[in-house]
């Protein structure tokens, strides 16, 4: 090994511009921590023409050829995102020796397991702090801290473009499409929002969030997923009527299937009382609950997104692969040991809010009750929304008791037949009772 520890940092986007900035910034300290200087030997990019002077570093380093790049370094980083190359990128690095660091959520949550198997045949580490929540120290107390404990269930806001989107509708009142635009331009959303607004950057963050709380191997297309692509601004004040606020949630749990155990992973818009810790996490914050046998609850809470925090997350992942570089130790490889299957969706449980327009005329609460009660679904509350005399409709705000995604969906097509009921304006899951 020479003199300092080589770094390849491929992507100097958001995120990569504020790695390189700070160790271009910090030279000292991280050469203190680490026991030797951290030097970085280039920097792959698409357009080597754009102007990158505020990350320090000399134009010369930037280059397009990332495939050289990867074989000369100690330690690669990746920050330019997609499957590809990405994935081909790491695999060389690491069959070259180099230890390496990614936020790249949509490719662990897909080849995680691959990358996992690969480092450790060759004996580096594969640190992704920055990949689920940003800047909050996450995985490493999953991977480590409570490697003694038992989770059985994690629920959290891991998506920062989408809280920021809900929140802003909630407390404005203004529409998606303009909250969107500017968390782009704040640097939250993906380069193509639809992975954030669609849930599929929640859903690889759950994948892998799930597969380290419980030992398994969760990808990200055994998750369900639904985005706030469908959640309107009446949505939203109709769960303000109701004391709630809607949040997108990422939620794994393990499920006692009599005997033997599932996991059911799955990200979705979910009510939640605004008397609840999430329902407070405001802006682009990230927060994640963790629910374990011996500690209890954990909570944790931060910045989820952003240039400075995700390179916060990067730069400890850094310090700790390049301390392994210079003592030859190695950091805790993944605990997967679990074959747990997956439970479908139609089998998971929850409570539901339903928001429908019924006629007003006596008799049509005990009607609706009756039709969902013959399905097995019991009603905790049941309360009129608004009445709207000029069409004879009144809204009606339901919340069930806990029932299968299956019985639901029968509710609801039975609601829909239902003479007494105009329309089923929305459905949304409840979480945190
Ligand atoms: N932004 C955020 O808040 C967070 C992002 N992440 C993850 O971090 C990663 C980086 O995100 P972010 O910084 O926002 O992305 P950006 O789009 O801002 O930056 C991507 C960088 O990668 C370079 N790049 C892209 N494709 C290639 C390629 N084929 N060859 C060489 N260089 C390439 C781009 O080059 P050029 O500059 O020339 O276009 C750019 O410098 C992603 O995996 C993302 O999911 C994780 C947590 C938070
Ligand atoms: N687009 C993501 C960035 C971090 O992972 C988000 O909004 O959370």
């Amino acid at each position: 090994m020479s003199e300092s520890v080589r770094i390849a940092l491929l992507g100097c986007g958001v995120v990569g511009g504020a790695v390189a900035r700070r160790l271009s910034e910090a030279k000292d300290e991280f050469a203190a921590r680490v026991g030797r200087p951290l030097e970085i030997v280039g920097v792959a990019v698409r357009d080597t023409g754009k102007d990158r002077s505020e990350t320090g570093l000399d134009a010369s380093l930037f280059t397009t050829d990332a495939e050289t790049l990867v074989t000369e370094a100690d330690l690669v980083i990746e920050l330019m995102g997609g499957m590809e190359p990405a994935k081909s990128l790491l695999q060389k690095a690491i069959e070259s020796g180099a230890s390496v660091i990614t936020a790249n959520k949509a490719l662990l949550g897909q080849h995680g397991a691959e990358l996992y198997e690969l480092a450790e045949e060759h004996g580096v580490d594969l640190y992704y702090e920055a990949a689920v929540a940003g800047a909050i120290p996450l995985i490493r107390p999953l991977r480590v801290s409570l490697a003694g404990d038992s989770v059985h269930r994690v629920m959290g806001i891991v998506n920062g473009t989408t809280n920021f989107i809900l929140d802003k509708m909630d407390r404005t009142g203004a529409q998606l499409a303009d909250v969107l635009a500017e968390a782009q331009e704040l640097g939250y959303a993906e380069a193509d929002p639809t992975a954030d607004v669609e849930g599929h950057d929640a859903q690889a963050k759950a994948a892998i969030l799930a597969s380290l709380a419980f030992h398994t191997r969760v990808r990200t297309c055994d998750v369900h997923v639904e985005g706030i692509m469908g959640v309107t601004a009446d949505d939203i004040r109709a769960a303000r009527r109701i004391g709630c606020v809607i949040k997108l949630l990422a939620i794994a749990e393990l499920v006692d299937k009599g005997g033997s155990q599932a996991v059911n992973v799955r990200v979705h818009p979910t009510l939640i009382d605004r008397s609840h810790p999430l329902a407070s996490v405001r802006e682009a914050f990230n927060a994640v609950f963790v629910e374990t046998q011996m500690a209890g609850e954990l909570m944790f809470y931060g910045p989820g997104a952003g240039g400075d925090p995700t390179a916060s997350a990067v730069l400890g992942d850094v310090v700790q692969a390049a301390r392994h570089k210079v003592t030859g130790g190695r950091g805790p490889g993944e605990l997967s040991y679990a074959n747990l299957p997956i439970e479908p969706i139609g089998a998971s449980k929850t409570a539901y809010f339903i928001r429908l327009d019924v006629e007003d005329k006596p008799g049509v609460l005990a009607n609706i009750a009756k039709t969902i009660g013959e399905q097995g679904v019991s009603i905790e509350s049941m309360r009129q929304g608004v009445r709207r005399s000029q069409d004879g409709l009144a809204t009606l705000h339901l919340i069930t008791h806990r029932s299968s995604e299956a019985d639901l969906a029968d509710v609801v097509e039975r609601l829909k037949a239902s003479e007494d009921v105009r329309e089923v304006g929305s459905v949304l899951r409840v979480e945190g009772e």
